[in-house]
């Protein structure tokens, strides 16, 4: 579903001089996996999911979904960030139902649509309501709803669910679980924390600290589904896979703090 084939993306800097973010990733994500991102602070895990969404481009590589080289925005996704995906002045009913009518969808049939992806999310009851009368949580679950009406292939999700308490966290991350497996999106998931991922996933890759990071390593997380995050951390596999990439990722946080201390 995604390719990314010797991908380097490089920013010039205000003194002109060039950057390099990343350099010669090479990552594939299937059809209806979740892989999960890892790597220091300020690494390019958000960059390379921007380049997988098509808001900025390669400057060397290529990436393909379905085969095929992108360039420009990619259709197939949609991004759930850390911020609010919710515009405030919209009802959670117009929210979620505003993918559809975006693509001409008529209003009554978009509303319906909506009404099921609402219960789907734990929100039934709540279509009139605006996104400052929910919770963080219900605000989440809003977002969610709203990526995933469109039927998306591919879900890109930064930071998501970082802002939120960890009970309310894990019990999303339980919640977005059972949904992606009802829907056969492709995700790519951005997050600081090791556990959530592999709680998550079906593969975590970790890049290595930048300037120029590429992938130090890339696991497949063979732990059986249905899946509880909450309590699938104390599964004696998942702290084996937790102590295997831990030694891989935590190198590169020691490389980066050495970088942040030395500029
Ligand atoms: N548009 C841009 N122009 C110039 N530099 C950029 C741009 N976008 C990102 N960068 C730089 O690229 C590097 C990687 O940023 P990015 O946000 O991808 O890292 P990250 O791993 O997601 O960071 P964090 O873990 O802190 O969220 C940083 O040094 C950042 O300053």
């Amino acid at each position: 579903m995604i390719e990314l084939k010797g991908v380097t993306k490089e920013f010039v800097k205000p003194s002109g001089e060039l950057h390099t973010v990343l350099h010669g990733i090479n990552l594939q994500v299937g059809k209806g996996e979740f892989c999960s991102i890892v790597g220091p602070t300020g690494c390019g895990k958000s960059t390379t999911l921007s380049l997988i969404a098509g808001f900025e481009p390669a400057t060397k590589g290529e990436v393909r979904i379905q085969g095929e080289p992108l360039s420009g925005i990619n259709s197939q996704a949609v991004c759930m960030f850390q911020t609010e995906n919710a515009f405030p002045w919209k009802t959670v009913i117009d929210n979620v139902s505003l993918g559809l009518r975006l693509k001409g969808v008529k209003k009554s049939e978009a509303y319906d649509e909506a009404r099921g992806w609402i219960q789907r999310v734990g929100l039934k009851g709540f279509e009139n309501h605006y996104p400052h009368q929910l919770s963080g949580g219900m605000r989440k679950r809003v977002g969610l709803a709203q990526c995933l009406i469109v039927q998306p292939k591919i879900l890109l999700m930064d930071e998501s669910f970082s802002a939120l308490d960890v009970h309310t966290r894990h019990l999303m991350e339980n919640e977005l679980l059972k949904i992606w497996s009802e829907t056969g999106a492709s995700v790519v998931f951005i997050t600081h924390d090791l556990e959530e991922a592999i709680a998550l996933s079906d593969r975590v890759v970790v890049l290595s600290a930048g300037p120029g990071s590429s992938v130090k390593g890339n696991y497949r997380i063979e732990l059986e589904r249905p899946r509880n995050v909450a309590e699938i951390r104390f599964d004696p596999a998942f702290m084996r896979i937790h102590e295997q990439i831990w030694n891989d990722l935590r190198d590169e946080v020691m490389i980066s703090y050495v970088h942040a201390a030395n500029h």
